[in-house]
């Protein structure tokens, strides 16, 4: 059996070659021709796989590592009866680690607290919830707009116009054109047109959840909302008028944990295996190396505020610097430096995963406010 794999997918060799042969290949410029004698094709988002990648192939099933499947056209593999895979909630929380990262360094930047706050989650799903209850924990109020879940009896959910009267408003949608509730352009010139003088805007969904343009244009009429941007329309160029305009900017990174790569490889290999109908025979635990393993050692940090305990673990800035170094380089050079920082990725963990030490020894009897703001975080402290 061949099995085709984006080379951006940790572990892959490692996962499938109990199935047969193992071609990694760089995701976004897959052809036809590459993808003609494979039995099995495992994608990221950056590989458009429809009829004209597959009709031909010997493709009998198709998985992609990520949350996201608007670069799959599902209705035709349905009809060709190929098998499809992808990964629910395999990065959520390293957006959501992500999402506490800017909000806190926007915070500190302005001088403002986080706590009493009013945040607004568009999309209630994996992402969503989970950021839901991170920020619920760090003292935020949550509102969430989420009408297909509306739609399916959940209650307690908002419509746009609150979300628009937000300090911080945070889009986690799906990326859909069509259907009862797209998500297209959602955030458009009247919505952000609306948004409070110090409005918070973050987009990690899909770059065309809100109409670059009309950012554009918002932001050189106002210098009022603070923005950040991780996903943009036209990846992998992205209009650097904008870039330079929002606060902090990162090339679709959000889900970029080590912990979130590689459960979407893992989630595939059990819906591979599951269609072989072969049992697995290795964990995901037994696939971490001892090179991962990331400690946050208290002792050595003062002063020790929410921001400092996040960024002893990851830095937005420093996603933010490298993006912004590349900006002003030629389209093709731009473009390219888009996907070699994502493929370059430094190893990032989830901050569920820290191990929490004090002076190297396991961290026990925490100061409460502190074990309560490391909790709060998302951290594994006990208790
Ligand atoms: N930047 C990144 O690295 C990154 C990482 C993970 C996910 N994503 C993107 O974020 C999206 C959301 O991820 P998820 O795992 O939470 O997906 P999900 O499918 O679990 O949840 C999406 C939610 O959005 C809701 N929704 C659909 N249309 C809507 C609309 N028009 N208005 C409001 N809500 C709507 C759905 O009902 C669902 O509850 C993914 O589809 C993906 O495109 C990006
Ligand atoms: O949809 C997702 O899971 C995310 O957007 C994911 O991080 C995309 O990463 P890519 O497939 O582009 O490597």
């Amino acid at each position: 059996m061949k099995i085709l794999v984006d080379e951006n997918m940790p572990l892959a060799r490692e996962l499938f070659a109990s199935f047969g042969e193992v071609l990694a290949r760089p995701g976004r410029s897959l052809t036809a021709d590459d993808v003609h004698d494979a039995d099995v094709l495992l994608v990221r988002s950056v590989t458009r796989v429809d009829e004209a990648l597959l009709a031909g192939s010997r493709v009998r099933f198709v998985g992609t590592a990520t949350i996201g499947t608007d670069h799959v056209d599902l209705d035709w593999l349905r009809a060709q009866g190929i098998a499809f895979a992808s990964a629910p909630g395999c990065n959520a929380m390293s957006v959501v680690d992500y999402v506490s990262s800017a909000l806190l360094e926007l915070a500190d930047r302005h001088d403002f607290a986080l706590a009493g706050r009013r945040a607004g989650i568009v999309g209630l799903g994996n992402v969503g919830s989970r950021l839901q209850r991170r920020l619920q924990a760090l003292g935020l109020e949550v509102l969430a707009c989420d009408p297909p879940l509306a739609d399916a009896g959940h209650t307690g959910l908002v419509d746009m116009d609150a979300i628009a009267g937000c300090d911080i408003v945070s889009f986690h949608t799906p990326l859909l054109r069509h259907g009862a509730h797209p998500s297209f352009h959602l955030a458009d010139a009247a919505l952000l047109a609306r948004l409070k003088p110090g409005a918070i805007l973050l987009n990690t969904s899909r770059g065309a959840v809100v109409d670059n343009a009309a950012l554009l244009s918002a932001l050189e009429r106002r210098d009022d909302l603070h923005v950040v941007l991780d996903v943009w329309e036209g990846e992998p160029l992205v209009d650097r008028r904008l870039a330079a305009r929002v606060e902090l900017a990162t090339p679709h990174i959000a889900g970029y944990s080590y912990d979130g790569k590689l459960r979407g490889t893992w989630m595939l290999y059990e819906a591979l295996c599951a269609f072989l109908d072969q049992p697995p025979t290795m964990t995901l635990a037994s696939l971490v190396p001892d090179s991962a393993r990331r400690v946050l050692d208290l002792a050595q940090l003062a002063p020790r505020r929410a921001l400092d305990l996040v960024y002893a673990t990851y830095r937005i800035t420093d996603d933010d610097t490298a993006f912004r170094a590349t900006l002003d380089q030629t389209d093709d050079i731009r473009a390219a430096a888009f996907d070699r920082l994502r493929k370059q990725y430094p190893l990032r963990r989830e901050f569920a995963t820290v191990e929490i030490v004090h002076g190297g020894l396991p961290a026990t009897r925490l100061p409460v406010g502190e074990a309560a703001m490391l909790r709060a975080l998302g951290f594994p402290v006990a208790g």
